[in-house]
C-alpha cells in the first residue's frame, strides 16, 4: 500500500520540478473545523507564474503531438491513482475545506469522473470536410488545441474545479498553469503528485500557489496564455475578463449563483423536502448551485415549511471527519458574518427563524442549519448569494408570479423546481432563467452534463461532450488542387 503521507505537499509544482517561492515566503493552510495549521504552501507572484508559462509552453508541443490515445492512456492512470487514493484524498479535502468526508471522498470521484471522461472525449475533437465551393479547390475545418491554459479555480470543491478544467485541457493538447484558491491548495498539490506518479510530463500540470493578484495578473497579460478557465465569484470573473482583455484570450467563467427553488402545489412534498435539503445544505450551502431562494405556492407552503423545518434541524453538525457528520464548518469567518447578516436583515424585515438562526455551539465558523418563513424579496438574502446553512422561504400564489420573482436576478447559473402537471414542467423549464435546471431533483451535477450559467453567471460550459470545444481551435483550410 503507498504511503498517503506523500501527498502533502509543502511546495509548488512547476516545470516537473517541487520548488518554494524565489523568496523563500510562505502562507498557512488551516483546518476550518479547529484552527490548526494543516500545512505553509510557497507564497508566489508574477515571476514564479511566468517560468510556469514557459515549462507549459515548451511542454505542449510535444505533447500536442503526442495521439489523442497517448493522452489518454496517461489521462487513465491518473484517474486510477485518485480513485485508488480516494480515502487519504478525501481526508486531505476535509482537513483543509471542512465537508464532511463522505461529501468530500464524494467530490474526489467527481474529480476523478472529469479526468475519466475527457481522456475519452479527446478522442472525438472531429474535424469536417465541407462540400466545397469552387472545383478547384477542397475545404476541410480542423480543431487544435488552444494554447496554454491559465486557471484559477475556487475553495468549496478543492478538486473537481481543477479537473474539469485541467481534464478537457489536457486531453484537447494543451498545458495548464493552476492557480488554486489559497484556502485549499493542499488538494491540488496532492493531484499534481499523482499526475506525476501517472506519468504526466514535465511542465503540462503547474501548480502556483500564492498572490492571487500577482499570479493572476501574469496570466492574464502574458500572451503565450491564450485562454482564462475561472470559477469563482463574478466579482473576480469581471475583473479577469478586463485584464485578458488586452491579449483578446479565451474565457471560460463559472460564477456566482441565486438558485430558486420552487414548489407548486402539485408537488410531491416529501420528494420536495428531500431535495431542498439535497440542494441547499450541500457542503454547508457553500456551493454556486445551492438553492439560495424558496418560493412555495400558497396552498401547500405551511406543510412544507414545516417539513423542512424538521429535517434541517435533524441535520447533524460537526467537524467533518467525524462519523455522520452532514454540515461541516463554514470556510472563515467572512462566511460567518454574511450569513449573520443575511438573517438579521431578513428578521429586522418580518422574516421569521423556524430553526437555526445562531452560530453552533461548537464555536468557531460552525453554524446552525437554518430555515426562515415570511421571506420577502426586499431582503438581501433574495438578492445576494449566501453561500451558507440557510433556506429562505417566500410564499406565492401563482406559476407566473413564481416565476417573475425566480427570475429577478442578474444571476442565472442553476434553478429547481418541483411539480408534476406536465404542462407546468415544460412551461417553468422554458421559462426560468438559468444555464441547468433539475425537475423534481435537488441533485443536478454530474461530467456527462453541461454545467454552466447565463447572465451574470458565467461564460461556457464545462463537462459533457460540449466542455472540451473550449479548449479547442477551429481551423478552415482551403486547398487549391
Ligand atoms: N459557478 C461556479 O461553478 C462557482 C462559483 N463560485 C462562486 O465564487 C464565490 C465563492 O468562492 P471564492 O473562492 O470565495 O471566490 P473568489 O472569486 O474570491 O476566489 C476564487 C479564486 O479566484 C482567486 N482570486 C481572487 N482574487 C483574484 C484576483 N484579483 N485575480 C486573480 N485571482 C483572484 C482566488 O484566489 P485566493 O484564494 O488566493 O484569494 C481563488 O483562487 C461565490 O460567489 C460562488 O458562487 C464558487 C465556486 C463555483
Ligand atoms: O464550485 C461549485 O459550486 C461547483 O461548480 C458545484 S458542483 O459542480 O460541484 O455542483
Amino acid at each position: 500500500m503507498s504511503d498517503p503521507a506523500r501527498l502533502l505537499r509543502h511546495q509548488a509544482y512547476i516545470d516537473g520540478r517541487w520548488i518554494d517561492a524565489d523568496d523563500g515566503s510562505t502562507f498557512e493552510v488551516t483546518d476550518p473545523a479547529t484552527g490548526e495549521v494543516l500545512a505553509t504552501a510557497p507564497k508566489m507572484g508574477a515571476a514564479e507564474t511566468r517560468r510556469a508559462i514557459v515549462a507549459a509552453e515548451a511542454a505542449m508541443k510535444p505533447w500536442a503531438a503526442k495521439t489523442a490515445s497517448e493522452r489518454a492512456r496517461i489521462l487513465r492512470r491518473w484517474f486510477d491513482l485518485m480513485m485508488s487514493e480516494q480515502d487519504a484524498l478525501g481526508r486531505l479535502l476535509t482537513r483543509e475545506q471542512g465537508k464532511s468526508l463522505t461529501e468530500a471522498k464524494g467530490e474526489i470521484a467527481y474529480a476523478a469522473s472529469f479526468i475519466e471522461w475527457f481522456a475519452e472525449e479527446g478522442k472525438r475533437t472531429y474535424g469536417e470536410v465541407i462540400p466545397t465551393y469552387d472545383a478547384t479547390k477542397r475545404l476541410i475545418a480542423i480543431r487544435q488545441p488552444v494554447g496554454v491554459v491559465g486557471a484559477i479555480t475556487p475553495w468549496n470543491f478543492p478538486a473537481a474545479m481543477i479537473t474539469r478544467k485541467v481534464g478537457p485541457a489536457l486531453a484537447a493538447g494543451c498545458a495548464v498553469v493552476l492557480k488554486p484558491a489559497s484556502q485549499t491548495p493542499l488538494s491540488a498539490l496532492a493531484l499534481a503528485v499523482l499526475a506525476e506518479e501517472a506519468g504526466l510530463p514535465p511542465g503540462l500540470f503547474n501548480v502556483v500557489t500564492g498572490s492571487a493578484s500577482d499570479i493572476g495578473g501574469e496570466l492574464t497579460s502574458n500572451p503565450t496564455v491564450r485562454k482564462i478557465s475561472f470559477t469563482g465569484s463574478t466579482e473576480i470573473g469581471r475583473t479577469l475578463m478586463r485584464q485578458s482583455a488586452e491579449t483578446i484570450k479565451k474565457m471560460s467563467l463559472e460564477l456566482g449563483g441565486n438558485a430558486p427553488f420552487l414548489v407548486f402545489d402539485d408537488a410531491d412534498i416529501d420528494a420536495a423536502v428531500a431535495g431542498a435539503v439535497a440542494s441547499k445544505f450541500r457542503n454547508s450551502g457553500q456551493t454556486c448551485v445551492c438553492t439560495n431562494r424558496f418560493y412555495v405556492q400558497s396552498s401547500v407552503h405551511d406543510e412544507f415549511v414545516a417539513r423542512l423545518a424538521q429535517a434541517t434541524a435533524a441535520l447533524k453538525v460537526g467537524a467533518g471527519l467525524e462519523d455522520g457528520v452532514q454540515i461541516g464548518p463554514l470556510i472563515d469567518a467572512k462566511a460567518v458574518k454574511k450569513v449573520e447578516e443575511h438573517i438579521a436583515d431578513a428578521t429586522a424585515k418580518g422574516a421569521k427563524v423556524e430553526t437555526g438562526g445562531q452560530r453552533h455551539a461548537l464555536g468557531g465558523t460552525f453554524f446552525q442549519p437554518t430555515v426562515l418563513s415570511g421571506v420577502t424579496s426586499d431582503m438581501l438574502i433574495c438578492k445576494e448569494e449566501t453561500f451558507g446553512p440557510v433556506a429562505p422561504v417566500v410564499r406565492f400564489e401563482t406559476e407566473e408570479e413564481a416565476l417573475r420573482l425566480a427570475n429577478a436576478t442578474e444571476f442565472g447559473l442553476a434553478g429547481y423546481f418541483y411539480a408534476r402537471d406536465m404542462g407546468r414542467v415544460w412551461r417553468v423549464a422554458e421559462a426560468m432563467e438559468t444555464g441547468m435546471i433539475g425537475v423534481n431533483t435537488g441533485l443536478i451535477s454530474t461530467e456527462v452534463a453541461p454545467f454552466g450559467g447565463i447572465k451574470q453567471s458565467g461564460l461556457g460550459r464545462e463537462g459533457s461532450r460540449h466542455g472540451i470545444e473550449d479548449y479547442l481551435e477551429l481551423k478552415y483550410v482551403c486547398m487549391g488542387l
